[in-house]
Parts: C-alpha cells; structure tokens; sequence
C-alpha cells in the first residue's frame, strides 16, 4: 500500500479526533471557501467521516462581492460532488445592508448561511477551517487591541454546531496536503486585501516576529490561546455562579433584567464581576452582545466609584442606576 503523505495523514488524524463522539449516521458539513485550508479539511473529512459512521457534506457561500465569485463556488460544489460530499450546496448571500465593514458584513451573512443549511441537513456539525496559524493571528490581533483573557483565548474548538478540527494544524501542513493529494485549490482575493488587519498580521506583522524571535512564536501564541481557554471556562463558571447569588428578586415590572445587588458585587473579585456585568448586560440585549470595555467600566465603577452617578447608558437603549443597593436595568 502506498505511504499517505505526512501531512495529509496530519490533517485527516485531526479531523477524526473532532468526529469522535458525533453521533453516528449524522451529517458533518465542511464550510469550504475553496481555500487551502478548507479544501484540505474537505477532502480529510471526505475521507474519514464515512470510517468514523458519519456523513460528509460541504457547503460554500458565495458572498457575491468578487467577480469570478459564483463560478468559484460552483467550482468547489461540482469538487466536493466528485469527492463523495452529500448534501453539497453552493449558497448565495446578500452581504449588503448589513452592519459593520465589508469584512465583518460578509462574516454575518456566512455564519447564518452555514446555521441555515446545517438545520436544513440536520447536521450534527459544522467543520471550519482555521488553522493554528489563524489562530496565532487572531491572539496577535486580540493583544493589539487590549483585549482581556476572552479575546486572548482565540477561537474555540467548538461553539454550538460550529466545530474547529484544524486549530492544531500548522497552514504550511494544509498547503502540503492540497499539493500531496493534487487538489485544485482557489485563492481568496480577500486574503490578500491590505486593508484587512488581518491580512496585514498575516503577511507582515506575524512573519517579523518569526524573524525575530524564531518559528516558535506562532505554536506559542495558539497555546496562550488553549491556556487561557481553559483559565476562561474557570472563571466563567465562577460568575454564572456569582451571578446567581448577586441577582435578586427584584424584577421590575417591564424591566429587562433582575437587579444586582451592589454588596454581593463588591464582595467579588474584579475579574470575576467583569464577567458578570459582561454576562448581565448580554442577557439585556445589548446589542453585538457584548459591551465595550468603555461600557463595563462605566458599570464597575457603579459599585467600586459610587460618588450618586445618574444613569448609566448601554447600547440598545438600556440604561443602568444605582438604587437603594442595587444595580436596576430599565428601558431609556
Ligand atoms: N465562502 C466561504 N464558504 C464557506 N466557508 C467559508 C467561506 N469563507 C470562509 N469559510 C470558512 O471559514 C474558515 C475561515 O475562513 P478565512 O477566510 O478566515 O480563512 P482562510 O485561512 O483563508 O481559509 P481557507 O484557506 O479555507 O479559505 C474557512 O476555512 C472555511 O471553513
């Protein structure tokens, strides 16, 4: 039997450790740009999900923002057909209108194409491919930007349906595979747009750090993100668990949250209350979920830097006050 290349075995070991404990007969749908990265993840998910009882499938988003867009997402669809993929979708989206910059545009109108066609199929999962070097760039982005222990902590293995196998997977180790098993590989002009920060990390900031501090960086700016990950899920627990003792039973009528009590929320360590106004304010409805780091300190200093501030407003049209010891929420 011929040898399998090392790098595809590497990518396809990986793969069949994220299927482990799927359930079996399910749909597992790679979300494949045509990119190296998803294209070598499609063609080891081709390969192992059927060994593993599952079923693989591939979906690709034609945002319709490049010419050449539809024909390289028919392109991708009429591959993955050839390579045992059932269901195969090529799905359009409308990126205009909606908010944000193009980038982030495109990003909203992918991830709810990729949730509607994995309830279409009823999917068990759905792969992404990211690799380690995504996420070296996106710690690298998230340092850059004073971002606390969430952001530093990257992108998750998994979130809801959305699994990543490659996180372990050096690029270098998916661009190999793509030659070793001769796939035919289609460039994103995007990831060579400069005027993504993204981009510019990718192609100058993370290769100078390489030059200066060896090929290492990249391995130990992902591990940060594992560490802090799981530094993460500590201390979230201990919020969810603060926060259970911090809300009261005062519900207003019509407001949007329980109140806080203030003497609980001094009693608890900074990083501990952060999470929990962070998690508070989420379940206020604010919107893009979370607050600015501008708006939690606003919040924080309610109970650390009381001096009879008025209210303090939040995105969404909620505003908080501090009354009678507790934190009220209430439609502005
Ligand atoms: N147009 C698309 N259709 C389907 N999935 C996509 C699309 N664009 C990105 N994805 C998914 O999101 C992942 C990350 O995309 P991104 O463009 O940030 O990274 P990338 O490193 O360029 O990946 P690739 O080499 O696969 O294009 C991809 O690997 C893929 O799983």
């Amino acid at each position: 039997m011929a040898r399998i290349p090392a790098p595809v075995a590497a990518v396809r070991t990986a793969v069949r450790r994220s299927l482990t404990g799927l359930p079996s007969g399910g749909t597992v749908l790679v979300a494949c740009s045509g990119g190296p990265d998803s294209l070598a993840l499609a063609a080891a998910t081709a390969f192992v999900a059927p060994r593993s009882g599952l079923r693989p499938g591939l979906v690709t988003v034609d945002h319709r923002l490049q010419e050449g867009s539809t024909a390289r997402a028919d392109a991708v669809a009429t591959w993955a057909r050839s390579a045992g993929c059932h269901p195969v979708e090529a799905v359009s989206v409308d990126v205009g209108g909606l908010p944000g910059g193009p980038e982030a545009a495109a990003r909203s109108a992918r991830y709810a194409a990729l949730q509607a066609s994995a309830a279409r199929w009823s999917a068990v999962a759905v792969l992404l491919g990211h690799t380690r070097d995504d996420q070296a760039e996106t710690v690298l982005l998230a340092l850059a930007r004073g971002a606390g222990p969430r952001g530093l902590s990257g992108m998750p293995r998994r979130r809801g349906v959305f699994l990543r196998p490659l996180l372990d997977v050096s690029r270098a180790q998916t661009h190999k595979a793509c030659s070793a098993l001769g796939l035919p590989t289609w460039a994103d002009p995007h990831n060579a747009d400069p005027a993504f920060a993204r981009t510019r990390v990718r192609g100058g900031a993370l290769p100078a750090l390489v030059e200066a501090l060896g090929p290492a960086v990249v391995d130990n700016l992902a591990r940060t993100a594992t560490q802090l990950a799981a530094d993460n899920a500590v201390l979230d627990e201990l919020a969810a668990r603060a926060r259970e003792t911090a809300e009261t039973a005062d519900v207003r009528p019509g407001a949007p949250a329980p109140a806080l009590s203030v003497p609980v929320l001094a009693g608890l360590a900074p990083a501990v209350r952060t999470r929990l106004l962070h998690a508070w304010a989420r379940g206020l409805g604010a919107p893009g979920g979370d607050l600015s780091h501008r708006h939690v300190d606003a919040l924080d200093a309610l109970i650390t830097d009381w001096h009879g501030q008025g209210v303090t407003a939040l995105p969404g049209g909620i505003g908080v006050v501090r009354r009678d010891g507790v934190l009220l929420a209430e439609y502005l």
